[in-house]
């Protein structure tokens, strides 16, 4: 065991953070993460006085306000292990609380289409975590956090779940080892997703405050769609949820102390 205390690496307000590339200074302390850059533009557009920080690869980054709070939001790409990187830079830079916004498969018959999912833990089957903690310490999000995430999707017209969502590696399901989300599901997971069980390990050890909220965009385990092959989340119903998880985010960004 180590005598030392552990303390987690900050950087310095005159450095540039190495892959998102967005300088330190810039930084606000609520961070507001998604994987879509395209869908971090959007989020950028509720902002006031927004303008973006940072562009490296998939990773996009904007500033601005909302209720009053200096806000950032950047894109973290598709998959755990790029997201990492993006989630690991926003802690060393000084990111107090990270709230991540995003799309996921439902897993029980009633979390469906255009529902809305605020995760209370997550699956590590992401592939990257294993490297960071042993499988053994559990991937959760903050309290506080997660509280003000219910409440306020509650508020919105959309019907609205909590519990486990699985983090998997992988989008498609190997046709020779097999899908392993159902004994997943059976155990009680909810929901299916890329990303959150690196924001929750990754804040974890750094002592920042996470929080993730995602919009339904279908069900991988129905018979019809176990390849992913009918995986369509352009579609109106996904749209109206995935604006509820920026606008709830958002809020609670805001609302934070
Ligand atoms: O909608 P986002 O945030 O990108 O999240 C989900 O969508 C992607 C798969 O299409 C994965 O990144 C998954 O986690
Ligand atoms: O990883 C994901 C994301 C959205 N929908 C899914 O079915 N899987």
């Amino acid at each position: 065991m180590s005598k030392n205390e552990y303390v987690p690496l900050r950087q310095g307000q005159d450095e540039t953070l190495a892959l998102t590339k967005i300088p330190v200074a810039e930084l606000a302390d609520r961070v507001l993460v998604v994987g879509d850059p395209d869908r971090a533009a959007k989020a950028a557009g509720l902002l006031t006085n927004a303008k973006p920080i940072a562009k490296n690869r998939e990773y996009h980054s904007y500033v601005g306000e909302y209720g009053g709070k200096l806000i950032t939001v950047a894109s973290h790409g598709v998959g755990a292990a790029g997201a990492a990187c993006c989630f690991e830079e926003l802690c060393r830079g000084g990111a107090k609380y990270i709230i991540r916004a995003g799309t996921a498969g439902g897993v029980q018959r009633d979390v469906v289409d255009g529902d809305l999912l605020v995760v209370t833990g997550a699956v590590r089957c992401d592939g990257y975590t294993e490297l960071v903690v042993p499988m053994n310490y559990p991937a959760v999000p903050d309290l506080q956090v997660t509280s003000s995430l219910v409440h306020t999707a509650e508020e919105s017209d959309l019907n609205t779940h909590s519990g486990v969502v699985i983090t998997s590696a992988n989008f498609y399901p190997s046709p020779i080892l097999g899908n392993d989300q159902p004994k997943w599901r059976d155990a009680g997971a909810i929901g299916v997703e890329m990303e959150v069980a690196a924001l929750f390990i990754t804040a974890s050890i750094h002592r920042v405050k996470s929080g993730a909220i995602l919009a339904i965009d279908g069900n991988p385990l129905k018979d019809e769609d176990e390849d992913m092959t009918s995986y369509e989340p352009d579609r109106e119903i996904v749209t109206k949820a995935i604006d509820a998880t920026l606008e709830t985010s958002l809020k609670v960004l805001a609302s934070l102390e």
